[in-house]
């Protein structure tokens, strides 16, 4: 788990105030690690343009030409000036060394985006997005220096923002590279350490980045004498769309849980034998799951008996958000509970529960944000904020998810996962590790599918459950 940090300016004070560190230092640093990126990818002689803005994101552009200058045919594009003290001072040492000016953006290998970073203040002028077009229709490979020229700091992207291939970002990793919108471009992301180790560079923070190898497949089943009793029994109400509820039930099988048992309204035409069924709850069951296709079949007080009285932990999904009496169980503050609204779900829980009408745009501009407000007013739910990188919230922590892949966005994912998160439920998994556990899960059984992303099914993900492992 890495850290992720709205901005980086009190981590750059406490450099310079503490450890005596320059701006010029910082600098050399930040430049240095976007030149290692490139020489590891291209040999001596490559092309590389480099369009530097006027403030220091452009600064750390200019630095990176000098670096790369005498090894490389470097072209610096200035479209608008050297404006601030660092940017002047790093092109009279450019010049000193030999750096060319590019007369207009021309094709290279390499093109670096130095335009603006953190400092970004009003939409991009015509000029400079006809530039930025102009740059992401060249042909090499794209690196960002610290963020695409284009997204804001909350990573909301303007009509035109660089596509790259590498974002080099300088100090510690920014929530705005893993806001959705943003994972259209901002490719692979590097961090640069600035002077120090990163472990004295970084700050405290409440928001953190899952990796592969955060996961940790459920345990083995190490104890030979251990019975389906002993994995606990998923409930999964299976509602109108009976495929959502066999998916989820199949998961849930898959995943671990001893047993599952669908709960039904009406018979279903062909459940898999694995899975059981039942009019109510089984009596030893140990985590529900509720929402996925459940339409309206199921009674009112069949739901309050079963499902709001009851104390057994729970997963709310899809049609659960606009059940008011379910949605009750938000304010459960003893129970285990895991909510996994996608975009426009989370919009009507949040008119529900905040009274407050938000647009899916708004939700999707301002996830940190949100889940951060949801998590402060619900400190003891475990909300998973479906999304391109799902936000995970809990005690007023986030865990973003950036594993997923584009193959996921297929109607019956988001029931694979509900069905994932109520097996380790079931298995004794608190609400939080579940979640984190089976949204890692889900995308890394997305990951290993080798067909094409258009092909991927929600029975293929349920197929991957049993051969995944952690990368370390
Ligand atoms: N701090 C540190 O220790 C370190 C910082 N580092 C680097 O510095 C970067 C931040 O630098 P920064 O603060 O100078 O901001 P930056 O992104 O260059 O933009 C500001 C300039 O752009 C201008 N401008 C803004 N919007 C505009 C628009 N739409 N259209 C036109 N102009 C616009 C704005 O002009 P103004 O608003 O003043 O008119 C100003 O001139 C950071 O991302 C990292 O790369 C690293 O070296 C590591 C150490
Ligand atoms: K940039």
């Amino acid at each position: 788990m890495q850290r992720l940090y709205r901005n980086c300016y009190a981590m750059d004070r406490k450099c310079y105030e503490e450890y005596g560190l320059t701006e010029d230092l910082l600098m050399e640093h930040a430049a240095e690690g976007m030149a290692r990126q490139i020489r590891e990818r291209f040999d001596a002689g490559a092309r590389v343009l480099i369009a530097a803005g006027p403030g220091n994101n452009g600064a750390d552009g200019i630095t990176l030409a000098r670096l790369l200058q005498g090894r490389y045919d470097v072209r610096l594009s200035l479209p608008l000036g050297a404006k601030s003290a660092m940017a002047k001072l790093q092109l009279e040492r450019a010049r000193k060394v030999g750096v060319p000016l590019a007369e207009a953006v021309e094709a290279a290998e390499c093109i670096v985006d130095a335009l603006f970073g953190a400092g970004l203040s009003r939409p991009l002028s015509e000029e400079i997005t006809a530039l930025v077009e102009r740059l992401n229709d060249l042909e090499g490979f794209k690196l960002a220096c610290d963020i695409p020229t284009g997204l804001d700091e909350r990573g909301v992207p303007s009509p035109v923002a660089f596509r790259a291939d590498l974002t080099v970002t300088m100090g510690a990793l920014k929530e705005a590279l893993y806001l959705d919108a943003a994972k259209e471009y901002v490719g692979r992301i590097e961090c640069v350490d600035l002077g120090v180790e990163r472990l004295l560079y970084e700050e405290e923070s409440t928001t953190y980045l899952l990796e592969e190898s955060d996961f940790l497949p459920p345990l083995r089943r190490d104890r030979p004498s251990a019975h389906k009793g002993s994995f606990g029994h998923a409930a999964v109400f299976c509602g109108e769309k009976e495929g959502a509820g066999i998916l989820a039930g199949s998961a849930a099988a898959r995943f671990g849980a001893g047993l599952t048992t669908l709960v039904i309204h009406e018979k279903l035409s062909a459940p898999p034998a694995f899975l059981m069924l039942s009019t109510t709850v089984p009596p030893r069951a140990t985590a529900l799951a509720i929402g996925m296709g459940l339409g309206e079949y199921f009674e009112e007080e069949l739901l309050e008996k079963e499902v709001v009285d009851s104390s057994l932990p729970v997963v709310l999904d899809a049609d659960a958000f606009a059940k008011p009496e379910l949605l009750q169980i938000v304010h459960q503050e003893n129970r285990e509970v895991v909510i996994t609204p996608h975009p426009a779900e989370f919009a009507r829980l949040w008119k529900y529960l905040m009274k407050e009408e938000l647009s899916v745009e708004e939700i999707q501009e301002n996830r940190f944000e949100l889940a951060r407000r949801f998590s402060a007013r619900f400190p003891r739910i475990v909300l998973l904020l479906k999304g391109a990188n799902p936000i995970i919230a809990h005690l007023g922590e986030l865990y973003v998810n950036p594993l997923g892949t584009v193959a996921l966005a297929k109607g019956g994912s988001g029931d694979v996962l509900s069905g994932l998160i109520v097996a380790l439920l079931a298995q004794g998994y608190e609400a939080l590790d579940a979640a984190i556990q089976g949204s890692l899960a889900l995308a890394l059984a997305a990951r290993s599918y080798e067909g094409a992303d258009y092909s991927m099914l929600p029975t293929d993900l349920i197929e991957r459950l049993g051969s995944l492992s952690s990368e370390e």
